[in-house]
C-alpha cells in the first residue's frame, strides 16, 4: 500500500477482518490488501453523518495534511476512496490498539513510562510544527500503541495547516488550552499545553482539570488550577515539567524541543523514544 500507489482504492481490493473499534462516524476494521497482502485498518465513514455533522472539510484537511505526513510516531493515512454511502480511510494498523484503554487497565503509567510516551510525543509533535501542522486534539483517545508499544498519534481530524481556525466544541473539554476555551487566537503552542494535559493524565490517571460540570471545567482551564494529588506519589522533577507546559500564557510555554533537554525525560525516557 505504498504512498506511490495514488491508484484508485475500492473495497474489492481489500479482504475485510474482525472489527477493531467503533467510533462516532462509523467502525474500524482489519483489513488486508490483496495484490500486496498488506494488512491495514479501515475506518468506514457514513457519508450522511459527515454531512449532518458538516465535517466534510475537516476530512479533506485531514486527508491533505496527513499525505505530507511521515514520522515513526504518527500513524500513516495511506489513501482514502469512497462509495455511493461511505468514506473509507487506508490507515496504518497499530497491532496493540488503543492507549486510553492501557492506561484504564494499569490506571496510571511509570515515570519511566510515561516520560518515553511523552517525549516520542513531542519528537512527532516538533515534527508536525515543522511543517505548519498543529494537531489540536491530542488526547489518549487519539493515541494507538504500535507493534513495538511505540506510541502513534492518529486522528488528524482537527488539525489545521494555518493558525486561528474557529472550531466548534465537541468531545472532552479537559484538553483544551485557555486560548481555546475562550475561542482567542491560537498557535502550535496549544500542543504544548495538550502534551501537558496529557503527562499529567499518565502519571496521575485523571486529567488535572476534570470536574463534573463542564463551566467548572472551564474555570479551572483559564485559571490554569493545576493541584497534584498526594497519590500516587510523583517526582518533583515531573511536577515541574508539568507546570512549565500548562501556562496560560501561550508564548510563556516549555518549547518542545527544550522538554526534550528537561531532566525528568533526559532521566526517564527510553532512549529509542
Ligand atoms: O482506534 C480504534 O478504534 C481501533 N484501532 N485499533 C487498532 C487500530 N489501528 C489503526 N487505526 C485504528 N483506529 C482508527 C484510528 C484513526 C486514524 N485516523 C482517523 N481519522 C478519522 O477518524 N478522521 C475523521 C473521522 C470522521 C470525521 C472527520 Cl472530520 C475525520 S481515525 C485502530
Amino acid at each position: 500500500v505504498s504512498a506511490g500507489e495514488q491508484r484508485r482504492w475500492t473495497l474489492n481490493d481489500f479482504d475485510i477482518g474482525k472489527p477493531l473499534g467503533r467510533g462516532k462516524f462509523g467502525h474500524v476494521y482489519l483489513a488486508r490488501e490483496k495484490r500486496s497482502n498488506h494488512i491495514v485498518a479501515l475506518k468506514v465513514l457514513f457519508k450522511s453523518q459527515l454531512q449532518q455533522s458538516q465535517v466534510e472539510h475537516q476530512l479533506r484537511r485531514e486527508v491533505e495534511i496527513q499525505s505530507h505526513l511521515r514520522h515513526p510516531h504518527i500513524l500513516r493515512l495511506y489513501g482514502y476512496f469512497y462509495d455511493q454511502k461511505r468514506v473509507y480511510l487506508i490507515l496504518e494498523y497499530a497491532p496493540k490498539g488503543e492507549l486510553y484503554k492501557e492506561l484504564q487497565k494499569c490506571k496510571h503509567f511509570s515515570e519511566r513510562r510515561a516520560a518515553t510516551y511523552v517525549a516520542s510525543l513531542a519528537r512527532a509533535l516538533i515534527y508536525c510544527h515543522g511543517k505548519h501542522v498543529i494537531h489540536r486534539d491530542i488526547k489518549p483517545e487519539n493515541l494507538l500503541i504500535g507493534a513495538q508499544g511505540e506510541l502513534k498519534i492518529a486522528d488528524f481530524g482537527w488539525s489545521v495547516h494555518t493558525f486561528n481556525r474557529r472550531r466548534t466544541m465537541c468531545g472532552t473539554l479537559d484538553y483544551l488550552p485557555p486560548e481555546m476555551v475562550e475561542s482567542t487566537e491560537h498557535d502550535a503552542s496549544v500542543d504544548i499545553w495538550s502534551l501537558g494535559i496529557l503527562c499529567y493524565e499518565f502519571l496521575y490517571g485523571v486529567p488535572p482539570f476534570e470536574a463534573k460540570e463542564h463551566s467548572d471545567t472551564y474555570r479551572r482551564i483559564v485559571q490554569v488550577d493545576l493541584k497534584f494529588p498526594p497519590k500516587p506519589i510523583v517526582s518533583s522533577v515531573a511536577k515541574d515539567l508539568i507546570s512549565q507546559m500548562l501556562v496560560k500564557d501561550s508564548t510563556q510555554r516549555l518549547p518542545l524541543h527544550k522538554l526534550l533537554e528537561h531532566p525528568w525525560i533526559v532521566q526517564n525516557a527510553e532512549p529509542s523514544g
